[in-house]
């Protein structure tokens, strides 16, 4: 299969059309709609127990919706596997940054290697983002630093050709500089095209990468609006953020 070259777009790559999510009998979305484009970065902001992590675990098919829809790129992905809509290009940085702890760095990085439509980073991109990278690679996961791990974490999801990246709390925990690093990767995967949904704890990271921002509540998106209005407007800050 060959890489097609990153594709420019107004028209979302990713559509949320009300879905409904309930663990068990608890329902935690309540028709959540959202949608991001192809080289857009959408904040998904709000409170702990908002419903962010749910929202992305709907998206991934790892809590599916009961209702509503969510679409990538021409296809229905509501009811799919998540290996398939992994193998689709939706790429997934959990909050635990779940690498496989018993294999080393190189091992976690070559088994994270796909195809999909969209674009595969090389190795030494990875060096290039994160420049402590290439010295961990022979060290077993489990004895990395959390800041390690997430530069390992972020890394795989790159080398699986993403065309949207589902970022949850990736900051959390990690030294400035990583932070950084970070944030500078997801502007990075925006330059090139690539759609980014960012769940994030630390607003002032989160609103400097962000192109729009959608505030949830009690499983509810209660505001949407421009990260530039966000950004600029105090009000609007402690009314939707709190601080
Ligand atoms: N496995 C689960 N079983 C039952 N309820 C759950 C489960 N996971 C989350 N919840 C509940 O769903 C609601 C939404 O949780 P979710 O983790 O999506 O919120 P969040 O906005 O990501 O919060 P946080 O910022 O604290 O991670 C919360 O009330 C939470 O207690």
């Amino acid at each position: 299969m060959t890489t097609l070259p990153p594709v420019h777009t107004t028209e979302p790559i990713l559509r949320v059309e009300g879905i409904d999510t309930f663990y068990g009998e608890s329902q935690v979305l309540f028709g959540t709609s959202l949608h991001v484009a192809a080289g857009e970065v959408l904040a998904l902001l709000g409170p702990n127990g908002a419903g962010k992590t749910t929202t992305l675990r709907s998206i991934l098919g790892l809590t599916p919706a009961a209702r509503g829809s969510i679409r990538f790129g021409s296809q229905d992905i509501t009811h799919q596997a998540t290996h398939r809509i992994a193998a689709m290009g939706v790429g997934w940085v959990p909050d635990d940054r779940r690498v496989f702890p018993t294999l080393t760095v190189a091992r976690n990085l070559e088994i994270a290697r796909k195809r999909t439509r969209f674009r595969a980073w090389k190795l030494g991109e990875c060096f290039e983002i994160f420049s402590a990278l290439e010295y961990l690679m022979a060290r077993e996961c489990e004895n990395l630093s959390g800041g390690e791990m997430q530069m390992v974490a972020i890394s795989r999801v790159l080398m699986g050709a993403p065309g949207l990246v589902l970022f949850d709390e990736p900051s959390q925990g990690l030294a400035p500089k990583v932070v950084q690093d970070v944030m500078g990767t997801i502007r990075r995967l925006k330059s090139e095209g690539v759609a980014v949904v960012l769940v994030e704890q630390n607003v002032a990271s989160a609103l400097t990468v962000a192109d729009r921002v959608c505030v949830m509540q009690g499983g509810r998106i209660v505001h949407a609006c421009d990260a530039a209005q966000m950004r600029q407007d105090a009000s609007l800050q402690r009314r939707w953020l709190g601080i």
